[in-house]
């Protein structure tokens, strides 16, 4: 009789203890997939896919059920935890590990950018408000919920979104394993995704790439730009295609942070000035430029090659901390060719997204030549006109759009371009070959790092360059730089064979080159070998021409 009591028992304690581990694998199957649909309705296509592959075909099996989302249980239980105990729950709290300063730099940035959040604030105030509302929305949620769920972060409508650095706010960490770093494209910070209210919508944020460095303007700004554009992509009305594309731009055309200031670029001082009152004072000032003054939508940059014009989209970008997008004309033909209208829209719907922006299509006369007719292009392909049509509507819908989107075109090429783009790229500014000032001060500029040797006449090689572009400039100093590398490969090889290992340690390689410095023989050599790549004057002259009838300053 006891024996049989105790058996009993012993199959109740198994019963209990499987229908424990069933309830417990299915709250776990549960919770991957409210964070699998969660990343997906968000844009984190990547982490999304890869949590797929890590759940296998038991949680492809499933999905959230109707009115049931990751938002929903938060505030479920926000709700009846502030109910039972009359205050809200703390889901997450920030952490400081060894390795990552993050938390103490971004404090620091915090403080940098405040000034430049408040400006940013009052211009997308409104624009905020819209997102609210989309939001609300997409989440189902009424409007009520959502001012919930802000004033528990301490979020007013109207205020900027919240600082991810601020300790007070909270933010759920979530762990996905293996997710892909690099979803966004730009070095994500790991695995690890952080839940957090930017400003009205949820959205899964992952954290700040750690810099290095603390109390670095430069990488405070850079850390600022990585937090922006590490924004999960839009969810293009759930049209799969265009979000593909839009992850290939992500990752091969979007970039963090250009880091080139104005100040590097020598010379171009009416290319900056313009820039500067196109661009960069607009962002900083909106009160000065709108009505009549409302900011110019498009630039375009032109003159021979190797002079400066990608050097000062990349500079406009930086001063601003606009999120950049690098495109190169030529290579939306041959990669994108089935796909370049699409192409052009998603690159503006991102472009819009991350406002604000700059998109600088390099080599735009490489889709935006003469269409058809008077150009005698008869035979252009449909598929490209219908391209340069949707760039041309992008761009209009730029001009009426509140998004700050700055488009920067930049052409060798400006006499072949389509009078519909030119029309629309307001401002048109020559970028010319450097003179002699400007050539000494990129030899210069160039040489700072090379052991050179004394007294070294760099005025006589911008002499003597004239025709060169900045570009030629700095090939010319990279030939010269190797004449000395050149000379000491013999005497290398004679101490690598001397050396146990075969390796000659680097003090001792640095005290070789020291000794050996550029000289005036190894400038005047390389100038020899290298040539000049622009036209000359026949195109000088061009250009000249072009800038009377069409350019403005
Ligand atoms: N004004 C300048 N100041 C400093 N460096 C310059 C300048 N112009 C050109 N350079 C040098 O030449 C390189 C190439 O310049 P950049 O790519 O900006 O030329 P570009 O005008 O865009 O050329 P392309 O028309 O061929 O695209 C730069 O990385 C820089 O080293």
């Amino acid at each position: 009789m006891a024996g049989t009591s105790t058996l009993m028992a012993l199959k109740a304690t198994t019963l209990a203890r499987d229908t424990a581990d069933a309830a417990a694998a299915d709250r776990s199957r549960d919770a991957l997939v409210l964070v699998r649909d969660y990343l997906d309705q968000n844009g984190y296509v990547a982490a999304a896919a890869e949590l797929r592959r890590e759940g296998g075909k038991t949680l492809g099996r499933y999905e959230t059920v109707e009115n049931m989302d990751l938002n929903y249980l938060i505030v479920e239980v926000e709700e009846y935890r502030e109910l039972k105990f009359g205050r809200r729950p703390k889901f997450t709290r920030r952490v400081e590990t060894e390795d990552d300063d993050d938390s103490k730099f971004a404090r620091g940035a915090a403080s940098k950018n405040q000034s430049a959040a408040r400006r940013r604030s009052e211009m997308d105030a409104a624009k905020r408000k819209e997102q609210r509302e989309k939001a609300r929305k997409k989440s189902g949620f009424s409007s009520g919920v959502l001012g919930t769920m802000e004033r528990k972060l301490g979020v007013d409508a109207d205020r900027p979104p919240p600082d991810p650095a601020d300790p007070a706010i909270d933010s759920l960490s979530v762990g996905v394993a293996g997710a892909n770093p690099n979803r966004a494209g730009a070095g994500g910070g790991g695995g690890g995704m952080e839940l957090s209210l930017g400003g009205s919508a949820m959205n899964l944020q992952p954290p700040p790439a750690a810099p290095t460095k603390n109390n670095n303007e430069e990488e405070e700004e850079e850390a600022f730009m990585q937090r922006r554009i590490l924004k999960p992509l839009p969810t293009f009305g759930g049209d799969a295609d265009l979000r593909a594309l839009g992850e290939t731009i992500t990752r091969d055309i979007l970039q963090s942070s250009p880091n080139v200031k104005f100040e590097q670029v020598v010379e171009l001082d009416d290319a900056k000035r313009i820039l500067r009152e196109a661009v960069v004072m607009p962002l900083k000032y909106p009160q000065l430029f709108t009505g009549l003054l409302s900011p110019w939508c498009g630039i375009l940059l032109y003159g021979p090659p190797g002079t400066g014009k990608t050097m000062l989209a990349k500079a406009v970008a930086s001063e601003c901390s606009t999120t950049f997008f690098n495109i190169s004309a030529s290579s939306i033909v041959s990669k994108y060719r089935g796909d370049s209208e699409k192409l052009m829209r998603v690159l503006f719907e991102l472009a819009r997204y991350h406002a604000p922006s700059t998109v600088f299509m390099d080599e735009i006369d490489a889709i935006m030549s003469t269409r058809g007719g008077g150009g005698g292009n008869d035979s252009e392909h449909e598929g490209s006109r219908r391209m340069k049509t949707e760039l041309l509507i992008q761009m209009d819908g730029l001009a009426s759009g509140s998004e700050h989107v700055f488009v920067m075109a930049a052409s060798n090429l400006p006499w072949d371009l389509d009078p519909a783009l030119l029309r629309r790229l307001e401002k048109r500014v020559l970028v010319p070959l450097p003179g002699e000032k400007g050539r000494l001060a990129m030899l210069e500029g160039n040489l700072t790092e090379q052991p050179c040797e004394e007294g070294l006449e760099l005025g006589v090689v911008a002499k003597g360059t004239e025709g060169f572009s900045g570009a030629d400039i700095k090939l010319l100093c990279k030939e010269a730089a190797m004449r000395p590398v050149r000379r000491l490969l013999g005497k290398l090889e004679e101490l690598e064979a001397a050396e146990e290992g075969g390796v000659v340690d680097e003090e001792r390689v640095n005290l070789l080159i020291q000794g050996n410095p550029i000289t005036q023989a190894d400038m005047e050599r390389s100038m020899e070998c290298t040539n000049k790549s622009s036209g000359g004057s026949v195109y000088d002259a061009k250009y000249e021409a072009w800038s009377k009838e069409f350019g403005s300053t």
